[in-house]
């Protein structure tokens, strides 16, 4: 699908998509880590045709990672995206950079199955505490059902393909919806805010009653903050390798980081998932569901809501026969000894 995508998006938007910060090890080694990884099956077990639904996200152990600007790759954008979403009864994790209004959003994915889960909405820390209020107001009105605080954008990435490219601003006509001013119309930037703390995440907290999860935790030490400041849950990232360059691979990062937070909350991780195996070896390592980023992309890029909802039938195909081959009958039966060594 990406090599599909990539012949009919203008080279920029491909470059902005598939790139990452300076050397790009990081969003290298976020997927030949998990080719690194190799399972050992077990036979005989009896376990028969695996049961995907995986609590509390969806449908199956994955969720749909926030990106920013769904309609540079597909005219309908974000809509097509939840429209895909709720069909498959998968978890959506709308960007705070969407291209779509959160309200219309939500009508698409309330459009196609009104008791799928509810998307999630994924913040960064805004200096304009006001304006985060209001946001996270909006969005509880909108019907998500979560909120994913991105905490590991300090400052923006630096993305040589971009830079290279002059890619700089959204082109005419498309904006972050989320950022309008309801009144005078005007849509203000996404600020990154280095000066931003743990007092953040207290806020946040007592802004809203709705799940708060902590997205970009890669340090054990961090993972027991989240806990103690209350995260209903956290998602081991690097940011898909386009944040700080030289980070280790997500999925070799989740091991130390499951232990840390001891099953206390639950745990994603998201980062060069490409295939129904990698889902298990995320699992297997402790996560329990993983988030898909790219991915949605390739498939809006193909072929909008149709081309989403293709690359979720063939990760959930690969799930599936990946976990009856390692017999295993429900995502968390899962366990480190279907690793090798
Ligand atoms: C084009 C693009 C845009 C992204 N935009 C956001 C964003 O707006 N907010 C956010 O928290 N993460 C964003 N991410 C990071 C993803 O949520 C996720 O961490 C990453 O893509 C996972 O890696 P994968 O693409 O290898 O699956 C973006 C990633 C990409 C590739
Ligand atoms: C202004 C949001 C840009 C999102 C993005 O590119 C990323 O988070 O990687």
């Amino acid at each position: 699908m990406e090599a599909a995508a990539r012949e009919l998006l203008p080279p920029p938007v491909y470059d902005f998509f598939a790139g990452g910060a300076d050397d790009e090890n990081t969003l290298r080694d976020n997927v030949s880590a998990f080719d690194r990884l190799r399972l050992v099956p077990r036979v005989l077990c009896g376990a028969g045709r695996p049961d995907l639904p995986t609590p509390p996200v969806g449908a199956m152990p994955v969720v749909l990672a926030p990106t920013a600007f769904h309609r540079l790759a597909h005219e309908d954008g974000e809509r097509a995206t939840a429209r895909a979403a709720s069909a498959a009864g998968v978890v959506m994790v709308v960007s705070m950079a969407a291209t779509v209004a959160v309200e219309e959003v939500l009508d698409a994915h309330r459009g196609v199955d009104p008791d799928a889960p509810a998307p999630w909405f994924q913040l960064y820390p805004q200096p304009d505490k006001a304006f985060m209020e209001r946001l996270v107001k909006r969005v509880e009105a909108a019907g998500c059902g979560a909120f994913v605080l991105s905490v590991d954008s300090p400052v923006f990435g630096h993305r040589r393909r971009d830079v290279r490219n002059g890619f700089l601003d959204l082109p005419e006509g498309l904006h972050c919806e989320n950022l309008r001013d309801p009144d005078t119309g005007a849509v203000r930037t996404i600020a990154f805010d280095p000066r931003s703390g743990w007092d953040c995440v207290r806020r946040l907290r007592e802004t809203t009653p709705l799940p708060l999860w902590l997205k970009g935790i890669a340090h054990p030490d961090d993972a027991r903050l989240a806990v103690r400041h209350g995260a209903a849950g956290i998602v081991v990232s690097n940011h898909g390798g386009r944040q700080l360059d030289g980070m280790p691979a997500a999925i070799d990062l989740l091991p130390s980081i499951v232990d840390a937070v001891g099953g206390r909350i639950p745990v994603l991780m998201d980062g060069g998932v490409r295939r129904g195996t990698d889902v298990v070896k995320a699992l297997a390592l402790g996560a329990t569901a993983v988030g898909v980023g790219r991915p949605v992309l390739w498939g809006l890029a193909t072929a909008g809501e149709a081309g989403v909802t293709r690359m979720l039938d063939l990760l959930r195909a690969e799930i599936s026969r990946a976990l009856a081959l390692c017999g295993v009958a429900r995502p968390s039966d899962l366990t480190r000894s279907v690793l090798c060594g």
